[in-house]
């Protein structure tokens, strides 16, 4: 899959939604939440550069997720299971959370992060091109959540709407890329990723099956949910 540095480096048109002094302020009462195991994936995400959800999207990902009872979880795109880690603890001990990443290396390292957290026997990661492990797994989610290379997400969407109950979320990440969705000829990190979040976001909100709404926390979270 497509490797990213951090987005902010490679475009000076970014733009943060959020204020930096109302971003600390939003940090320092999520830190509260610290954990030895989430501590550790954060630093590792800080050493190597890896994109990470980050604690306040973890938060909510878990808040949403608890509310409407989710028990079956699947991820496009888990990295080394930082997302996957909210999820997990969300659908409690009877829950499943299917990961899927292209990356074995990504598999290893959630399983040392989550076992040590006691989260591994909810999670069944899958490694793969997370489009293809989605089509061999069967059934309905509750949540289907999004967070593949960008240029994937209008065909994530479609794969997925027709597989989320009723009353369940389809969620993804990055959907105001860094401010790119804004700008008529934004430098993109891949030419066509914020074209292809810009359709994606409109295909979501459009769909008459669903309504939908996006938290602009970080670099924008769109939840969608199916009527
Ligand atoms: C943004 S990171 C995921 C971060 C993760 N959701 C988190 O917050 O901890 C994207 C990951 O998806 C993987 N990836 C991207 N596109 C993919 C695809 N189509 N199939 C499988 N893996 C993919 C990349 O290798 C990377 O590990």
């Amino acid at each position: 899959m497509t490797d990213i540095k951090d987005p902010s480096e490679l475009n000076p048109t970014v733009l943060s939604p959020v204020h930096p002094e109302i971003q600390r302020y939003l940090d320092d009462l999520a830190g509260s939440t610290d954990t030895p195991v989430l501590l550790e994936m954060e630093e590792l995400a800080r050493r190597q550069n890896f994109p990470i959800v980050g604690r306040l999207v973890g938060l909510f990902l878990k808040m949403i997720a608890k509310s409407i009872g989710a028990k079956r979880v699947f991820e496009f795109g888990s990295g080394y299971g930082y997302s996957a880690y909210w999820f997990a603890d969300a659908v409690g001990p009877e829950g499943q959370v299917i990961c899927s990443d292209a990356d074995p290396d990504n598999r290893s390292k959630a399983e040392h992060f989550l076992r040590r957290a006691g989260l591994w026997e909810r999670v069944d990661f899958r490694t793969g091109f997370a489009q293809s492990v989605f089509q061999f797994t069967e059934g309905e989610f509750d949540i289907c959540y999004n967070d593949v290379d960008k240029g994937d997400y209008p065909e994530v969407w479609r794969l997925a709407r027709g597989r989320i109950r009723r009353g369940g979320l389809y969620i993804a990440d990055n959907v105001l890329w860094h401010g790119r969705v804004t700008v008529e000829n934004p430098v993109d990190i891949v030419p066509g990723w914020t074209d292809a979040i810009r359709e994606h976001n409109r295909l979501t909100f459009d769909d008459p099956e669903f309504d939908a709404s996006i938290n602009p926390t970080r670099d924008g979270v769109i939840v969608a949910r199916k009527k």
